[in-house]
């Protein structure tokens, strides 16, 4: 890792505060939360339920106004009256992956359309070509078939919709990705996958990550650096592997000790055999079967791969 005076900020929160209510009723959620995240780091965010985390992800998409603090992307401050011209630049960089793949897509919607909802608040007009094409390859990327387009999306398991709502983040061309508890939600023998397809597109795409967890083996795992939350502040700030080997707020103490910790990787340490989207020739739609490597973050994920198996023959 190259040190931080070499890196670019990419998003620099300062001071935000957060609240909900009015007056009497008026509630401090988030308060005077500092922290930049670099281009090209996944900067996670822990603290128990109720802490913050997912109103600062929603304060920097820009759905919770902020009480005070600035939000910068790119150096540009996004919180707050903006232009309209920026507005649409953030609102194609910056996408949100959410928790439970069951509520946040569109029921009565065909995956099409909701993978391509997006494309619609942007300045580009695309042709019904073009946009098929963009989606098509955006299914390929996350590891769906171009065939699944025309599905609803009860007819997918959890997984398969976690990665529709992947797609429908990948197909903005986005920078910057929150991705708000995207594992949680599944099934324990499926997180694997979704972790690791997050692994490689960061790498393929340069994305930057804001990753929201509970679950802190999660975190160590994906994460570069990670920021705690304890009832709206933030208690503590630092490099990983620093931070969980030497934690020192006493919150950080207790939530490291408190929480079992198994080492996914020791325990499950595997070679398995998965579907590599990235290595898929799409001329001849042929899939591309890769062995994962044994430092992958593998939690036993033999049914899904199987499913895919059948789908792809
Ligand atoms: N729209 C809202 N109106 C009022 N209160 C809210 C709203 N959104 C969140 N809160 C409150 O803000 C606090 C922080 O919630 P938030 O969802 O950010 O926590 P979290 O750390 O993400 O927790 P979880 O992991 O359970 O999602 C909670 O007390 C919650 O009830």
């Amino acid at each position: 890792m190259t040190g931080e005076n070499n890196r670019k900020k990419l998003l620099e929160v300062k001071n935000l505060k957060v609240s909900f209510g009015e007056h009497k009723h008026k509630t401090v959620v988030v308060n005077d939360v500092s922290f930049d995240i670099y281009k090209g780091e996944t900067f996670g965010l822990v603290g128990e339920s109720g802490s913050g985390k997912t109103t600062i992800g929603r304060a920097i998409i820009r759905i919770n106004p902020t009480m005070s603090g600035d939000i910068l992307f790119d150096g540009k401050k996004i919180n707050g009256n903006i232009t309209k011209e920026l507005d649409r630049e953030v609102t194609q960089k910056i996408q949100m992956i959410f928790q439970d793949p069951m509520a946040s897509l569109n029921e009565r919607a065909k995956v099409d359309y909701i993978v391509s909802e997006g494309l619609y608040n942007t300045n580009q007009k695309y042709t019904k070509e073009e946009k098929k094409q963009m989606v098509d390859k955006a299914l390929l990327d996350v590891g769906l078939l171009p065939e699944f387009a025309s599905r609803f999306p009860h007819e997918f398991s959890g997984g398969q919709r976690q990665r529709i709502g992947i797609a429908r983040a990948l197909i903005m061309q986005p920078e910057f990705i929150i991705a708000d508890e995207p594992i949680s939600a599944l099934d324990v023998s499926i997180r694997a996958q979704v972790l690791n397809l997050l692994s490689e597109l960061q790498k393929k795409r340069d994305l930057t990550y804001l990753f929201i967890a509970h679950d802190l083996s999660v975190m160590r795992f994906i994460a570069d650096r990670i920021a705690v939350i304890h009832k709206g502040v933030l208690v503590e700030l630092g490099e990983t592997e620093k931070l969980y080997s030497n934690p020192l707020h006493p919150y950080t103490q207790a939530l490291l000790s408190a929480i079992p910790m198994p080492d996914p990787i020791a325990e499950k340490k595997k070679v398995l055999k998965v579907y590599d989207p990235s290595r898929h020739d799409y001329s001849i739609n042929k899939p591309s079967w890769v062995e994962i490597e044994e430092n992958h973050f593998v939690l036993g994920n033999e049914p899904e791969i199987e499913k895919y198996k059948k789908i792809l023959k």
